[in-house]
């Protein structure tokens, strides 16, 4: 039976549910009723976080390196960017990552150096 906490937690309404989909409160934290799955999923969703505070620390310490050179060029008279640069580092996550890969790069080379 579907409770206020599944309800609030922003499981799909009664009427918007696929027929099967689990509703239980283990479901409404893991997706299933099955207690080996969501154990499972639980462990998996640990390692998630963890992975997922990593690449925030990563992501906040290459924005500050990148500002720092940003800041160091421009204090001895360079450029802001260096597009030379910029356009390896593109094509090193497409190689790894394909077209999302040049994605994230993008988002990355904002954050250390702001929008163009
Ligand atoms: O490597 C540099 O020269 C940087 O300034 C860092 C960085 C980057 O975020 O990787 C940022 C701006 C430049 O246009 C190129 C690269």
């Amino acid at each position: 039976m579907m409770t206020d906490v599944v309800e609030s937690s922003g499981s799909l309404a009664p009427h918007d549910r696929p027929a099967g989909d689990p509703t239980g409160a283990a479901a409404a934290r893991t997706g299933t009723d099955d207690a080996a799955a969501a154990e499972r999923i639980g462990e998996i969703r640990r390692r998630i976080d963890e992975i997922d505070r990593t690449l925030v620390a990563l992501w906040q310490e290459r924005a500050a390196l990148s500002q720092e050179v940003g800041a160091t060029r421009m204090a001895s008279g360079g450029t802001r960017l260096v597009l030379s640069r910029e356009r390896e580092i593109l094509e090193r996550f497409r190689a790894e990552l394909g077209a999302d890969g040049t994605q994230l790069a993008l988002l990355l080379l904002r954050a250390g150096r702001g929008p163009l």
